[in-house]
């Protein structure tokens, strides 16, 4: 990468793709091509022709996506499903085609089977069945990889594929129902501080393992491998420690300086018991994660005060 190159940020506005851009522009990459939904739908082949013919980007960062927590990928299959191999087939087709020198695409820890051996090496993709809330997105996410693969291997394209686990930081979806665990719950503790809730719901069990990883961090490390790393081997993005959904919800009920009790609604769903990312690929190639979760999360937990008026719309 170049400082003068031209770079689509595809989803510049998400979490992670606001985070790529903030990154990209600490770096002093200046040419960066910013066109929301509004410009250009990705779904929409036609749409994205016409955007890679007048606008051929060098680079292209693939951080658009239907995203979601539990519920919504359980809740909205076909659209999970749907819209991700639209999205992706439509944008790397074009960046191919259009002469783009390269390709980040985003996967997700979620692609590898439900229960796989800990920590997950990027070996055990598709040696097993998936979770089933949130297969459908998880599919989509392996063709994702598969396409890049295939480009790469027919016709030399350098596309990269890499797989974040779970993430979060500013910008991140709060909406109640739809969003991941840590910004419902920073959400659900600060409302329930505020009106002086007794209880605040938990979903699941609380056993469940997660990893997080701070976006910024997210946003250093794709950078960092979309500067460094050509391959066709897929490369996991993760801390390399995890903590039960259980200890996360006291974790954020000290952080926003709730007193009531958290309490369990187990008609929700524990999705995957756990799944964390062996990093050693990721810090062979030179990388490792930075933010502590206290930090990380205290930080994000004042973004959203800040920005609590003026949420995003999901
Ligand atoms: N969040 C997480 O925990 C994880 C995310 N990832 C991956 O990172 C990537 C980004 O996720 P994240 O930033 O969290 O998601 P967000 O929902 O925060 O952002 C997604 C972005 O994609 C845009 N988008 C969605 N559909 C379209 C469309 N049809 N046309 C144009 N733009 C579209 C959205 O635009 P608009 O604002 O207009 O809706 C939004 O800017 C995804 O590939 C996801 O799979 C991977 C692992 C974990
Ligand atoms: C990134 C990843 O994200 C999703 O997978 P997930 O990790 O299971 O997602 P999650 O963050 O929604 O939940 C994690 C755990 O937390 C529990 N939980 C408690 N209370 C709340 C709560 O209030 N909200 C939510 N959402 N979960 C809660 C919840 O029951 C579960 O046990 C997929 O989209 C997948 O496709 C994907 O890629």
């Amino acid at each position: 990468m170049h400082a003068q190159d031209r770079i689509f940020v595809a989803g510049h506005r998400g979490l992670v793709g606001s985070a790529i851009v903030r990154r990209l522009q600490a770096e002093g990459f200046s040419q960066l091509l910013l066109a929301g939904r509004d410009r250009v739908d990705l779904r929409d082949r036609d749409a994205v022709e016409a955007f890679f013919a007048a606008e051929k980007p060098d680079v292209v960062f693939l951080a658009a996506a239907k995203v979601g927590g539990i519920h919504a990928n359980n809740a909205y299959p076909a659209e999970f499903l749907l819209e991700n191999l639209q999205i992706q087939d439509n944008v790397i087709d074009a960046a191919y085609r259009h002469g783009a020198k390269k390709l980040v695409f985003l996967g997700s820890s979620c692609i590898y089977p439900k229960l796989a051996p800990q920590p997950i090496r990027e070996e055990y993709l598709l040696t097993g069945a998936l979770e089933p809330t949130n297969e459908w997105y998880a599919i989509a996410k392996i063709a994702g990889i598969k396409l890049c693969q295939a480009y790469r291997r027919q016709y030399g394209f350098n596309a990269i594929s890499l797989m974040p686990t779970n993430l979060y930081g500013p910008g991140d979806n709060f909406d109640l129902q739809n969003s991941h665990v840590l910004p419902a719950l920073i959400r659900k503790f600060h409302e329930a501080k505020q009106r002086g809730d007794a209880e605040v719901v938990m979903w699941g069990t609380g056993t469940p393992r997660r990893e997080f990883l701070h976006v910024d961090d997210l946003a250093d490390a794709v950078v960092h491998l979309a500067k460094t790393y050509e391959g066709e081997d897929i490369v996991n993005i993760g801390v390399g420690d995890d903590i039960a959904i259980r200890e996360l919800a006291e974790l954020v009920k000290d952080i926003t300086g709730y007193a009531g009790t958290i309490v369990n609604d187990t008609s929700k769903p524990d999705g995957t018991p756990r799944k964390l990312l062996d990093v050693g690929r990721l810090e062979g190639l030179g990388w490792k994660a930075k933010i502590p979760l206290r930090d990380g999360i205290e930080a994000t937990y004042g973004w959203f005060l800040e920005h609590q008026s003026s949420l995003r719309e999901v």
